[in-house]
């Protein structure tokens, strides 16, 4: 016992113990060998001590005189030295130390006196140490491998033991270790099972010393005060050489350490933002154009296999779109029309593409195509919140030249918007299924203003006129007939079942029948195409309709392509050149002028000045430069390389796209209330409801379930308020998609703003109303800084398992699947979360699922917050019992009671690892596949 080395049951014991094994205190002075020290009985203390020595064990010198009075057991260095009594903390050689122990939170478990022993040895840099209960020794600790520092701060001198390990041994039977009748308690394991570290502070010249283990914080919240304490060694005044160290920061390494890093995010965030700033002052002054000339595009061969199952959707289909001309793909459901837009568009396609695309007569990259061309899906993505206006707007902020003045991007906006013959609907909201909005074929309309509102020099429409009635139909087709023919903007168009007038509005017309060319020409010469071939359209119909009855019909498919007139070019396929194109372009603008809806091709060719004339009166119409100076789109091309150059292929800044997408996100979040207005009312009656049920708890037994239940239950609750996230983020996602496909903005604004406003509002807003409400009704902790620690947690705790919810939302595609995914993974996290099982207790093969659990470290954090300070009194069968908050949390629960801001941290991780998930998710998940 007590660190005595025994051997063949001899027993070497330290100075101050004796017994056959150390177990007994040896008395006179340590001055004397230890083996010939006088004991005293079990239980018993000395009643003596020799001159000049005192403490529990008579070894503390009291005087110079003592520590000489038997010749030293060393020899100085200096030779003829005397030893003297050093009184001081700062220890030379070998001192020993007695204190009485002032600890409530042990007297209420074992009632009496306690003392404390102590031997510091800074040379071998061990401390040993023993409590006493009376003279009754309940435990021993051997420390080893310290380090001692004194050191002066402000004035005051004081001395440091740190020690990384110590071993502790509780002596059976005792009160406190067990193995008597009488306590509810014991701490038998708690102390066998003590790890460290160690630390002793004395300062010099007081007799109080605070005494700290860390696996004992939790049960002496208050700390182990050694009071009355009485230290001393003999030593020769030779050896006494201070080595006292001046402190002057007062800041220790972990808050040095997290101010640095604070302070380099700081920076970091001030460098990216001055960036930021700079490319946006770059481009508000870099001289801006619109597109003023329409390309041309030309293709080749392009076919279209998919992977999964090798189908051939398209089988080498060739045309072109000559600059400044409407080229209509038309054919039966099913055909192909979609497919090949999508690949002339520069979309990316599941199956393998193959063939050539030309733009202005140069095969580019894809990502060239895909900057050259606007792009009108086949549905409407729309945001539904937004205003016909202020959808164009937002479109036009974050694809206009940023140095564009805002009055002017406004103009263009009127522009459009009255171009497509939405002025009338322009202040009324989209709608979507649950609001209603404006029509469909407004949507229709307004889908293509948001691609319209650039003028790029290509403009692809994927079925532009299904869902409009016949005039609209007609208005818009007219005005990309009217865009085309201003020579700013080429137009290709998939379109279904044209009506005649419609039809002849279109310069060239390629049909597509099961994924092959069946005619690709002049509209005017398509009926004499098919009249050569055998296949006259009957006299009043629509050559449109007869056009896809051919289409549709495998037997006249195979008649029309069997015929050979010996002109290989004029077969379906690649067109014979330009001056066929012009020639085509003058028979259908004769017949839109004239408003012919004759189905006959032969008529439409008698007209062929009028429509010269209509196409001038186009020219005039629609404006072709902006502020003054013209430029070709190979200028525009050029204006590309100078944004490529600042690193960004968009046409506005980084703060400029976030501040759109913000705007846009806070007018959403205000008008469709209904998300916000449940959170908080929710947060608010949730919070009232906690509050009434656990009504200000004592602090009995019941109360202690009571509050860590009432804990926990928030957690529960914020946890699943967060799966909103998910449906939240299904309805912006598929806006996201469309609008990142079609060059809106890059993901990482998209993820700031999305975090942002569903982060604030929702998530942090309401945690913190229902905390308040809540804190007080309970009557939790009255100390403001543990609310404060509450607050903090549960708001961490919310933000996490909404952005976990968040990344499930990026991650899976069916919402079903994802609320699923998301609950499933809520409960096992809230089983392991500490309250329902024993962290303890958990069978060893799943013990891994508790540390994937935020409820465990927002539990443990809110529980060891609020209890581990708090006392717990209470009355059971007539015995009276005064018990720390903090023992039942480790005893019960197997919390590590210092583990508050351990674990704010790792949600904090949690927290980071989220976002960082959900952005590279969002960037490299979330992209446009058709
Ligand atoms: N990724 C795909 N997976 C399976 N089938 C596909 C895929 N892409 C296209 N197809 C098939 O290819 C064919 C052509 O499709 P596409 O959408 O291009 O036709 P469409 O002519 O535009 O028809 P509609 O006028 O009805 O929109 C269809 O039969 C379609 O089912």
């Amino acid at each position: 016992m007590n660190s005595g080395v025994c051997e063949n049951k001899t027993c070497k014991c330290m100075p101050g113990f004796g017994g056959v094994d150390c177990s007994l205190l040896s008395c006179g002075s340590p001055l004397i060998d230890p083996s010939q020290r006088p004991t005293v009985a079990s239980n018993t203390s000395c009643s003596s001590c020799d001159d000049g020595f005192g403490g529990f064990n008579c070894n503390v010198c009291q005087t110079d005189a003592g520590c000489r009075s038997k010749p030293p057991s060393r020899t100085s260095f200096l030779g003829n030295e005397e030893m003297v009594c050093n009184k001081k903390s700062e220890v030379y050689h070998n001192a020993y130390m007695t204190c009485a122990v002032r600890a409530p939170e042990l007297t209420g478990f074992f009632p009496g006196e306690y003392s404390l022993t102590m031997s510091l040895d800074p040379v071998n840099k061990t401390v040993n140490a023993q409590l006493w209960l009376g003279y009754t020794e309940q435990f021993y600790c051997d420390i080893p491998n310290c380090t001692l520092a004194t050191t002066e701060e402000n004035g005051v001198v004081q001395t440091k033991w740190d020690c990384p390990t110590l071993n502790c041994k509780c002596i059976k039977p005792t009160l406190m270790c067990g193995g008597v009748p009488g306590p509810v308690v014991t701490l038998g394991d708690v102390v066998d099972g003590l790890k460290g570290p160690f630390s002793l502070t004395c300062p010099q010249n007081s007799n109080e010393c605070d005494f700290y283990i860390k696996d004992l914080s939790g049960l002496f919240p208050t700390g182990l005060k050694m009071t009355d304490c009485d230290l001393g060694e003999c030593v020769f005044p030779s050896e006494m050489q201070s080595t006292v160290t001046t402190i002057k920061s007062t800041m220790s390494p972990g808050v040095i350490a997290c101010l640095a890093i604070l302070g380099v995010l700081v920076l970091f965030l001030i460098v990216v933002c001055s960036i930021a700033r700079r490319n946006q002052l770059i481009l508000r002054r870099t001289p801006y154009t619109l597109n003023a000339e329409a390309a041309s595009l030309e293709f080749r061969n392009v076919g279209y296999t998919l992977n999964k199952d090798g189908l051939e959707i398209l089988k080498g289909i060739s045309g072109a779109a000559p600059a400044g001309v409407v080229l209509a793909v038309m054919g039966p459901s099913g055909a192909g029309k979609s497919t090949l837009v999508d690949i002339l568009a520069g979309k990316r396609k599941d199956g393998k593409v193959t063939g050539q695309i030309l733009l202005n007569g140069k095969q580019v990259h894809e990502s060239d195509i895909r900057r050259a061309v606007g792009f009108v899906d086949q549905e409407d993505t729309l945001p539904p919140t937004q205003t016909v206006y202020e959808a164009v707007l937002y479109s036009a902020m974050l694809r206009l030249p940023e140095a564009m003045p805002i009055h002017r991007v406004h103009e263009r906006v009127s522009e459009v918007i009255e171009m497509l013959g939405l002025t009338h609907c322009a202040d009324r909201r989209i709608g979507n299924v649950t609001a209603r909005g404006i029509s469909g074929g407004e949507k229709r309309r307004v889908s293509i203003a948001l691609e319209l509102i650039t003028r790029p020099p290509i403009l692809i429409l994927d079925e532009p006129t299904s869902g409009l009635d016949s005039y609209s139909a007609h208005m818009v087709v007219e005005q990309l007939c009217k865009l085309a023919a201003s020579k700013t903007t080429t137009v290709i168009l998939t379109i279904h079942q044209p009506r005649s007038d419609i039809f002849f509005m279109f310069d060239q017309t390629l049909v597509v029948s099961k994924g092959s060319a069946l005619y690709f020409g002049p509209t005017a010469t398509a009926a004499d195409y098919f009249i050569q071939r055998g296949l006259v359209c009957p006299p009043n119909y629509n050559i449109a309709d007869y056009l896809l009855d051919i289409a549709m019909d495998q037997e006249l498919v195979a008649k029309a392509k069997s015929f050979n007139d010996g002109s290989e070019n004029e077969k379906a396929g690649l067109s014979t050149g330009h001056q066929t194109h012009i020639s085509g372009n003058a028979v259908s603008r004769r017949a839109v002028s004239n408003g012919n809806s004759n189905n006959n091709s032969r008529n439409a060719l008698q007209h062929n000045n009028a429509s010269d004339i209509t196409r001038n009166s186009y020219e005039t119409s629609v404006p072709i430069e902006e502020e003054g100076s013209a430029r070709s789109s190979t200028a525009s091309f050029s204006e590309e390389g100078a944004r490529k150059k600042q690193n960004t292929v968009y046409p506005v800044s980084f703060l400029a796209q976030l501040q759109v997408i913000m705007k846009r996100n806070f007018q959403t979040l205000i008008r469709d209330k209904s998300l916000l207005v449940l959170h908080l009312a929710v947060a608010i009656v949730l919070g009232v409801f906690i509050g009434g049920l656990y009504y200000q708890v004592p602090m009995n037994l019941a109360g202690f379930q009571n509050r860590a239940g009432s804990l926990f239950f928030m957690l529960a609750l914020l946890g699943f308020s967060s799966i909103s996230a998910l449906g939240a983020f299904t309805d912006t996602r598929t806006l996201f998609i469309k609008e990142r496909s079609n060059g809106y903005y890059p993901p990482l604004p998209f993820v700031i703003s999305t975090l942002l406003f569903d982060l604030i509002p929702l998530r942090i807003v309401p945690s913190i109303f229902m905390g308040c409400i809540s804190y007080f009704m309970i009557g939790l902790s009255p100390v403001v800084e543990t609310f404060f620690k509450f607050l903090l947690i549960i708001v961490l705790f919310n933000v996490a398992t909404a952005m976990f919810c968040l990344v499930i939302a990026a991650a899976v595609r069916t919402t079903g699947v994802a609320s699923l995914a998301s609950s499933i993974v809520m409960l096992f996290m809230m089983l392991f979360g500490g309250f329902m099982i024993n962290s303890g207790n958990i069978p060893a093969a799943l013990t891994w699922i508790q540390y994937f659990s935020m409820f465990k470290y927002g539990f443990e954090a809110l529980a060891v917050n609020e209890v581990a300070t708090s006392k717990l009194i209470d009355n059971i069968q007539g015995v009276a019992f005064n018990v720390p908050g903090s023992l039942i949390l480790q005893k019960l629960f197997g919390f590590d009671l210092g583990g508050y801001w351990r674990n704010m941290i790792i949600l904090i991780g949690f927290n980071v690892l989220f976002i960082v998930l959900f952005w590279g998710i969002v960037t490299f998940r979330l992209k446009e596949r058709k």
